[in-house]
């Protein structure tokens, strides 16, 4: 896979920002300026042209759209730059349709890179909420293995049509029950082993990334909590048919892929219960970072890496930490922050590239 960088982006119509033209560096980009300036909004252009969607959960084209303008479009011209040359990409968005073509070509499935995105709250969702860490999990397995996305999706459609039939009850349920759990436990098998997989080498990751980036020798590892692992699709049909006159009861399926957990240790402790907020925030940017390397382990590839503000909770010595490991990476990074002093410490790395943003405009870069 090659590795294509943004090199530069235009956006019309797109939330507050007006038009301005970015010309990134291949390196550090760093985006200054006050809150509510559209810093944010830039971070989610480039992640929706790589990822086509939004980070932000429950947004789509009414959202996105700029309240002010007239057109009723969004347009997202980028040009991205790799060793094979430059290629021209962009990205129409109306109410009813949406466009993507490269080279004015129309392409409808593949975009020219993928897109990390790490928000300053994420840390506090992922140590402190199951679902969010198992979000968090599948998006970043499916990522880069569509095959995990179909089955994920399946399988929520199975398990939504099994919850309907044990609320709903009568005296086909349990028929119906049986033809259901033959997918349902299909489907779990596959995705426990693909989970299990992710973990395994993610683990081989994350603690030389913490020790990368923060100079301190700790042991962090993330581990599925399932009933399933290692179980076949029979053991786990078996348990969905033994399982049948509680779930009946319950009108709700108590077990299973869908209420998996993630437990996050840091020196075999449980780092919610553990880390201080600032810990907890180290240990999340290493588990990200980690998932950056396995990506670029797995694909020959980085993806570009969009990092919202996560100055809060670290001190001005792991900023520099972070800010350092940045720098040894050759991977593309666009950095925001409002925050003043963090700002100057940004502002001192030497190849990076500075845009310093008013009301959805570029104001001048540097
Ligand atoms: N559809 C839209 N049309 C016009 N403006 C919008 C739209 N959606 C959001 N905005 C504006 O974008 C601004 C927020 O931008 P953004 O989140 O990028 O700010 P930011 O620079 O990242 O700020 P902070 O430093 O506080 O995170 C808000 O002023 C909001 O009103």
């Amino acid at each position: 896979m090659n590795c294509w960088k943004i090199k530069k982006l235009q956006a019309q119509n797109f939330r507050n920002l007006k038009n301005s033209i970015f010309d990134f560096s291949p390196g550090i980009n760093c985006i200054l300026g006050q809150n509510g300036n559209g810093k944010t909004n830039l971070l989610e252009a480039v992640f929706l042209i790589t990822n086509k969607k939004s980070f932000r959960k429950n947004t789509d084209y009414a959202q996105m759209i700029n309240i002010e303008g007239e057109s009723p479009e969004i347009i997202l011209q980028s040009v991205f730059e790799s060793e094979e040359g430059l290629l021209p990409y962009s990205l129409r968005m109306s109410d009813a349709l949406e466009e993507r073509f490269f080279n004015n070509k129309p392409e409808k499935s593949k975009t020219p890179s993928t897109s990390v995105f790490i928000n300053p709250f994420d840390s506090y969702n992922f140590h402190t909420s199951s679902t969010f860490r198992r979000q968090w999990v599948d998006s970043h397995i499916s990522l880069g293995d569509k095959e995990y996305r179909q089955v994920l999706t399946r399988f929520q459609k199975a398990m939504k049509f099994r919850n309907s039939v044990l609320g709903f009850g009568g005296k086909n349920a349990s028929m119906q029950l049986r033809a259901i759990d033959e997918q349902v436990s299909e489907y779990s098998a596959f995705i426990t082993q693909r989970r299990f997989e992710f973990l395994t080498a993610l683990n081989q990751f994350i603690t030389p990334t913490f020790k990368a980036i923060f100079s301190e020798e700790h042991t962090l590892q993330l581990d599925l909590d399932s009933l399933f692992v290692h179980w076949d699709q029979k053991r786990i049909f078996d348990f969905y048919r033994h399982q049948e006159n509680a779930d009946i009861k319950a009108e709700v399926t108590q077990v299973g892929v869908h209420r998996d957990d993630f437990i996050f240790s840091f020196d075999g402790l449980n780092a919610f219960e553990f880390c201080s907020l600032g810990q907890q925030k180290m240990a999340f940017l290493s588990l990200i970072f980690a998932y950056i390397e396995l990506f670029r382990y797995k694909f020959t590839s980085y993806p570009i890496v969009l990092i919202d503000d996560v100055s809060g909770e670290l001190d001005s010595q792991r900023w520099k930490n972070l800010i350092q490991y940045l720098e040894t990476k050759n991977f593309q990074v666009l950095i925001t922050t409002a925050n003043e002093i963090f700002g100057k410490e940004l502002e001192k790395i030497p190849a990076s590239k500075k845009f310093y943003m008013e009301h959805g405009t570029l104001k001048h870069h540097g």
